[in-house]
C-alpha cells in the first residue's frame, strides 16, 4: 500500500458536553463544599463542637481551601465562624469588602495567617509586610511595574507568546483534526519565561519544568500550614515535616541567589542603574527615601521570590481557566476570533498590545475570565482593633476573608452570574455597577502591583491565539482546587485545530 492510499487517521475525539456539565459551568457558585462549616451561633453553644470544628476545618482546608466557604454565603453578605483561636468572617458583599480593603484599610493588616503561610518561604516582602515597612517596599518596587516599564516588556511578552503559539500551531497543523496540548504546562512555562526575562533579563533555558516543580512544591506546602501553626501552639507541639518544601526552597535559592549576587557585585564595583533597568536592577539600586539605605541581599531575595511566585502562577491560572472556558463557548470564541482577526488584518500585522486593547471585546473577555475564575479567589486581613460594619460586630483579631470568587458570582450584582458573557464589560453595560463587584486584582492601597503585566500577557494570548486556532475541550470541565490560588485538581488539556483547516 502506498502512502497516498494509507487510511486517514481517525478523527481526534472531541468532547461532547452533557447538560450536567453545562449546569456545572453556569452555576452561581464555582464550588460547593459537601459539608459546610457550622455558624458562629451554633459553635457558641458547645465547646466540644468548637474543638471538633477546628480540627475538621483545618484538615479540610489544607486539602482544599474552598471548603472553608459556606454555601449559604451565596445568598448572604457575610458569615462568621470560629477556627482555633480566631473568629473568621467570610465576605460576599462589595460594601463590606470596600470597608475592609479600602475605607477602613488602616485597621486591617495581613496579620497572623500571612505569617503562618508565607513567612517561611517568602520572608518579609511587599506581599507580607504591613504598615510603614510595606509602604516603603511598595514604593521601591512600583517603578518596575509603571506604564513605562510595562511598555518596555511588551516585546518580551509578544515573543514568548508567539513561541508558545508556534508549538500549538504545529500540533494543530499536524492533522486536519488538530491535536491536544497540555494547557496547564504551556501557560505556566509562558508566565515563567516572561517573568524571568522581564525581571532578570535572563533566559530560563531548559529550567522551566524544574523551577515550576520546585515552585509548585513550595506553594502547595505553604497553602497547607501545619495544624500546630494554625492553632498558634508553641514549639513543643508536634508538626508535620516540611522537609520536601524546605529542600525545594533551598534549590530555588540556589538558582536565584547567583543572579542577585552578580548584580550586587556590579553595584559594589560602582556600576550605576542602567538606562533601561529590569526589576532586579531597580531592587538592587533602590534607596530608602528617608535614610538613603539600600536593600540588603536577604530583602532583595524575598522580593524577587515573592514577585516570581505571586506573578507566574496567577497569570498562568487565568489562562488555564479562561482558555478552557472559551473552548466551551464557541459563539464567543468565534466572535473574539473574528474581532482579533479583523483588527490584525487592518493593522497588516499580528496585533500588538495597543491594538489588542483597542479591540474592546478582547479586554472584555479577559475581564469576564477573571470574573468567573479569579486566580486569587480570596484575600484576607486581620482586624487590629474591634470594628463595626452596619450590624456586624468585628472583634479585634478577627480574620476577614474577602471571597472575591463569590462576589464575582453574586446574583445581587450580576445577572445570570455563571454565564460567560464578556458583553458585561462592553459599552454602557458597566454603568452603575458597584466598584467592588469586580476585584480580581484586589482593591485599595494593596491592589496587585503586577496587574498591568498580567493583563498584558492575558490579552496578548487571546489576541494572537484566537484568530488562528480553534479551541475545543479535551475533557469535562476542570475541578477547582483552592490552595493559595484557584488551581485545577488535574492539569488541563485542550484540543487545538487550525481555524482555516477547520473552516475549509
Ligand atoms: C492574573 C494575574 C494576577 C492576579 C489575579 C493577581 C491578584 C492579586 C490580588 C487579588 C492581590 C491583592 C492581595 C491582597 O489584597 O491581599 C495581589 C497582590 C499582589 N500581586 Fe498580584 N495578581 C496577578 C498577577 C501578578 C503579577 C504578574 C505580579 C508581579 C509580577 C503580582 C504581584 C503581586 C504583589 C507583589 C502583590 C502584593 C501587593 C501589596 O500588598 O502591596 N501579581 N495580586
Amino acid at each position: 500500500m502506498t502512502d497516498a492510499a494509507a487510511p486517514k487517521p481517525a478523527p481526534a475525539p472531541l468532547w461532547t458536553e452533557t447538560p450536567a456539565e453545562r449546569a456545572l459551568l453556569e452555576r452561581d457558585m464555582l464550588y460547593l463544599p459537601d459539608s459546610p462549616p457550622p455558624s458562629l451561633e451554633r459553635l457558641a453553644s458547645s465547646r466540644l463542637l468548637r474543638r471538633i470544628n477546628t480540627i475538621r476545618t483545618i484538615r479540610r482546608a489544607s486539602r482544599n481551601l474552598l471548603d472553608m466557604v459556606h454555601p449559604d454565603l451565596a445568598h448572604r453578605r457575610w458569615h462568621a465562624t470560629r477556627v482555633g483561636p480566631e473568629v473568621v468572617i467570610t465576605i460576599n458583599d462589595p460594601d463590606l469588602a470596600r470597608h475592609v480593603l479600602q475605607a477602613n484599610a488602616g485597621n486591617y493588616v495581613k496579620g497572623r495567617f500571612y505569617d503562618i503561610v508565607f513567612a517561611k518561604f517568602l520572608g518579609a516582602s511587599s506581599l507580607t509586610l504591613d504598615g510603614p515597612a510595606w509602604r516603603q517596599r511598595r514604593r521601591l518596587i512600583s517603578p518596575a511595574f509603571n506604564a513605562r516599564a510595562i511598555r518596555g516588556v511588551e516585546d518580551i511578552v509578544a515573543r514568548h507568546v508567539e513561541a508558545m503559539l508556534d508549538r500549538w500551531r504545529a500540533v494543530a497543523g499536524a492533522s486536519p483534526q488538530g491535536g491536544e496540548i497540555d494547557l496547564s504546562a504551556e501557560v505556566s512555562e509562558l508566565a515563567m519565561r516572561v517573568a524571568m526575562e522581564a525581571f532578570f533579563s535572563s533566559d530560563m533555558g531548559e529550567e522551566t519544568a524544574r523551577i515550576g516543580r520546585l515552585m509548585d512544591i513550595t506553594i502547595t506546602d505553604a497553602g497547607s500550614p501545619p495544624f500546630a501553626d494554625v492553632m498558634g501552639l508553641g514549639k513543643w507541639a508536634p508538626r508535620r515535616s516540611r522537609k520536601a518544601a524546605m529542600e525545594a526552597l533551598e534549590a530555588l535559592d540556589a538558582w536565584l541567589l547567583p543572579l542577585i549576587d552578580a548584580r550586587l557585585a556590579r553595584r559594589a564595583d560602582g556600576a550605576g542603574e542602567p538606562d533601561s533597568p529590569d526589576l532586579l536592577d531597580i531592587l538592587v539600586h533602590a534607596r530608602d527615601e528617608e535614610t538613603g539605605a539600600l536593600l540588603d541581599r536577604g530583602a532583595i531575595r524575598n522580593e524577587v521570590l515573592t514577585l516570581f511566585a505571586a506573578g507566574h502562577e496567577t497569570t498562568a491560572l487565568s489562562l488555564v481557566w479562561g482558555l478552557d472556558r472559551l473552548s466551551r463557548e464557541p459563539v464567543w470564541q468565534d466572535r473574539l476570533a473574528g474581532v482579533a482577526g479583523a483588527a490584525a488584518e487592518a493593522a497588516g500585522a499580528p496585533l500588538d498590545p495597543a491594538g489588542a486593547k483597542a479591540a474592546a471585546e478582547l479586554p472584555a473577555a479577559y475581564d469576564e475570565i477573571l470574573r468567573l475564575y479569579p486566580p486569587a479567589f480570596t484575600v484576607g486581613r486581620q482586624a487590629i482593633e474591634a470594628d463595626r460594619f452596619e450590624d456586624l460586630e468585628i472583634p479585634a483579631g478577627a480574620r476577614m476573608q474577602v471571597v472575591i470568587g463569590l462576589i464575582h458570582r453574586n446574583a445581587r450584582l450580576w445577572e445570570a452570574p455563571g454565564k460567560f458573557d464578556p458583553g458585561r464589560f462592553l459599552g454602557d453595560a458597566k454603568t452603575g455597577r458597584h466598584p467592588f463587584a469586580h476585584i480580581p486584582f484586589g482593591a485599595g492601597p494593596r491592589i496587585c502591583v503586577g496587574l498591568a503585566l498580567a493583563r498584558l500577557e492575558g490579552l496578548m494570548v487571546l489576541a494572537r491565539a484566537l484568530p488562528d486556532l480553534r479551541l475545543s475541550p479535551a475533557g469535562p470541565p476542570p475541578d477547582p482546587l483552592g490552595k493559595i490560588t484557584l488551581r485545577t485538581k488535574a492539569p488541563v488539556r485542550l484540543h487545538v485545530a487550525l481555524r482555516r483547516a477547520a473552516e475549509g
